[in-house]
């Protein structure tokens, strides 16, 4: 089959892995593509519960024990007629040492529509070394990322129309942050707040939370709604006292309570959940074999991060699983490279925001600083037009520290 002139399409003809912040760098506490590394002063590291909180000298703070020495990862591709591509993920200088000496072999000589081909390549080839997760995800992830910038890039398309179109006009978005009251004065529909304590507090623990949900339930109302991230720190029984202590102030939903791997901790907790609240996870799991099993195991949305779950070829994937079950999926906050997607599946009836500004008081865009022109919400809402631009949208900002500590 010979295709019309104007479709045959270039070949990809280099990939380059760049780095940014975490533990090599020089520089720290940005942000960017590891939204973890940002400054002391910041509501994401003031004393969020973790599974490393029953140490005494990491309750404090997830710097403590490392959560950002990643750092943040770019990788950039570049066709035959000139077109670049890139994305941005957690991985940083590990993240570049795989792109460089591994997966460029996969990358480089193919033509720019053969996503999904070097999508395989990607997972199979690393099978020995990626434990089905983890920066090896991450890192496959940024590379996926970056081709479907650089093919719709080529087509002048948005992602979002590459992947068939939008099923709405608009997105709804929720936002995670320290100030659920703050959010809705900004017009979002909701507010996700971390969890402060865990199972070495015990009932005490349970206490200081509620009281702050309770706190927070006062300055919403009863509308709003309110959930609990709990990033990992929990014990089945912990989470299901939690769980009905919160219900009587309408705790929408309770969120990733156990590692990603604690299936049967899911399946426990969703037998002895109160009735009416939803139990969520997914952000730190990188299969579809692993989506596949927490759906089962009856969670009530998935929530993978495109950075960290194989991209947007997984994504898609993952959205069909939980279609298939009637579950939702709502990704873990990761700005346009969640948007594109999300706007094209009709089980996402919502998004998350996740909020940057150190006191979750303003508008920040969640990768800032290394997105130029990243969109957010206006009013809790991001419309199609929004994301009407080639690829992503978005271009890289070159003004930021950079390093590319290897080559191939
Ligand atoms: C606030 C949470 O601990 C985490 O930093 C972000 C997250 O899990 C989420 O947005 O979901
Ligand atoms: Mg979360």
């Amino acid at each position: 089959m010979t295709l019309a002139p104007s479709l045959k399409l270039p070949t990809i003809t280099a990939i380059r892995a760049y780095s940014m912040g975490g533990a090599a760098a020089k520089v720290h506490g940005q942000g960017g593509g590891d939204y973890h590394d940002q400054g002391h002063d910041h509501w994401i590291d003031d004393h969020i519960a973790t599974p490393m909180s029953k140490y005494d000298e990491y309750k404090q703070s997830r710097q403590s024990f490392g959560i950002n020495v990643l750092g943040t990862l770019v990788v950039e591709v570049e066709a035959s007629d000139g077109t670049t591509g890139f994305a941005v993920s957690t991985a940083g200088n590990p993240g570049c040492f795989i792109v460089e000496h591994h997966l460029s072999r996969f990358v480089e000589g193919k033509r720019v529509d053969q996503i999904k081909l070097i999508h395989d390549q990607m997972l199979n080839s690393t099978l020995f070394y990626s434990g089905g997760g983890g920066v090896v995800i991450n890192t496959i992830s940024c590379v996926d990322l970056a081709l479907w910038d650089l093919y719709g890039k080529v087509l002048h398309l948005p992602v979002y129309k590459l992947l068939g179109g939008a099923v709405r006009d608009t997105i709804h978005f929720y936002a995670t942050g320290a100030r659920p009251d703050l959010a809705q004065q900004m017009g979002f529909i909701g507010g996700k707040m971390p969890t402060h304590w865990g199972p070495a507090d015990d009932d005490d623990g349970i206490a200081k939370d509620i009281a702050m949900l309770a706190d927070m339930r006062e300055r919403v109302g009863d509308d709003f709604w309110l959930m609990f991230d709990c990033w990992m720190s929990q014990t089945v029984n912990y989470a299901t006292k939690l769980a009905h202590a919160a219900a009587p102030y309408k705790l929408k939903w309770i969120e990733e309570c156990f590692p990603p791997n604690q299936i049967e901790s899911y399946r426990q907790l969703k037998k002895n959940m109160p009735a009416g609240m939803l139990m969520t996870t997914g952000e730190h799991t990188g299969t579809i074999e692993g989506f596949k099993e927490l759906s089962d195991a009856g969670v009530d949305i998935l929530q993978p991060d495109v950075g960290w779950c194989g991209g947007v070829t997984s994504l898609c994937e993952i959205a069909a699983i939980a279609k298939s079950r009637g579950q939702l999926v709502v990704p873990h906050g990761s700005s346009v490279y969640s948007h594109h997607a999300v706007i094209t599946f009709t089980n996402t009836p919502f998004s998350e925001f996740l909020m940057t500004s150190p006191h979750a008081d303003s508008l920040r865009p969640q990768f800032d600083p290394i997105l130029v022109g990243e969109p957010v919400p206006e009013g809790g809402i991001m419309t199609a037009e929004q994301l009407d631009k080639p690829g992503f949208g978005v271009e890289l900002n070159r003004d930021c520290p950079l390093e590319r500590p290897f080559q191939h």
